[in-house]
């Protein structure tokens, strides 16, 4: 299946064969040893390309191009998409949120989480949603508000030498707006570990407003579990 844009199709990432995932992992994706992450190299242009791309989606949700300006960006990211094509990986081969290193784990599907440090027990750092992340009026879509604590969450029960768990729960409690464009602060804690069983929590604060918290229980897997 394509798109109907005949200058341009692209194809359905059901059909694209450069989009396959190599072979399945039992366990999961690779473990986060721990929060002391490594510095990132001053020379990074992977993560100098991520930055520009979370930016770019911000720049895409908050302009109103004239048509001229959006066909010619069609083309330019069709162009992109066939240089990029060829050189689809293996999941574990990806480079795209496999960065620990950099802020946002070198991705843009989750919000930018920057971690300012953390420990077997907990983590904490700041998020800014941009304009990509707005729902209404000023305010962050509330799917954009669980994506964040899945990864602050999952990053943590993954942590410090535990084995690879998923999420099986993860509970959003909503108690103000979140601001677009705000350095927002984020905190992340071990509440339990019993057997294969972490729970876990967060909050999202605004200076002192406690915007969202959340709590999340992450299970340990079993060999084979995928
Ligand atoms: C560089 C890379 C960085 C890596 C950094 C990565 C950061 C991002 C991390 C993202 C993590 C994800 O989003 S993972 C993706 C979203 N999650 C998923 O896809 C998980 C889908 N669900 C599953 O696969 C499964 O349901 C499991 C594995 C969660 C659990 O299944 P299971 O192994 O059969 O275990 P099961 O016996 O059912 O449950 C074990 C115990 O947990 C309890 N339990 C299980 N589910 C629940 C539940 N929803 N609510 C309450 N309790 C529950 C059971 O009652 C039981 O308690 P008791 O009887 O023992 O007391």
């Amino acid at each position: 299946m394509t798109s109907v844009n005949e200058k341009h199709p692209v194809p359905s990432p059901i059909d694209d064969p450069t989009l396959g995932l190599g072979s399945a992992e039992p366990g999961g994706f690779p473990q986060v040893d721990s929060w002391t992450l490594p510095a990132a190299p001053e020379d990074d242009p992977y993560g100098d390309m991520v930055a520009n791309l979370r930016s770019f989606l911000d720049h895409v949700a908050a302009a109103k191009p004239d048509n001229a300006t959006v066909a010619e960006l069609a083309g330019d990211l069709a162009a992109w998409r066939a240089r990029l094509a060829p050189m689809s990986v293996s999941e574990r081969e990806q480079v795209f949120a496999h960065r620990t290193d950099l802020p946002g784990r070198g991705q843009t599907m989750s919000p930018n989480f920057a971690i300012e440090g953390g420990d077997r027990d907990g983590v904490w750092g700041t998020v800014t949603y941009g304009r990509y992340y707005l729902g209404g009026n000023g305010a962050v879509h509330g799917g954009a508000i669980p994506l964040l604590f899945d990864e602050v969450l999952g990053r943590l029960a993954n942590s410090a030498g535990r084995s690879p768990c998923r999420t099986a729960y993860l509970h959003t409690d909503f108690r103000a707006i979140t601001p677009v464009g705000r350095q927002l602060s984020v905190r992340g804690w071990f509440v339990s570990e019993e057997g294969r069983k972490r729970v876990v929590r967060a909050e999202l604060k605004d200076g002192d407003t406690l915007c969202a918290e959340a709590e999340g229980l992450f299970v340990a897997l079993n060999p084979g579990q995928p």
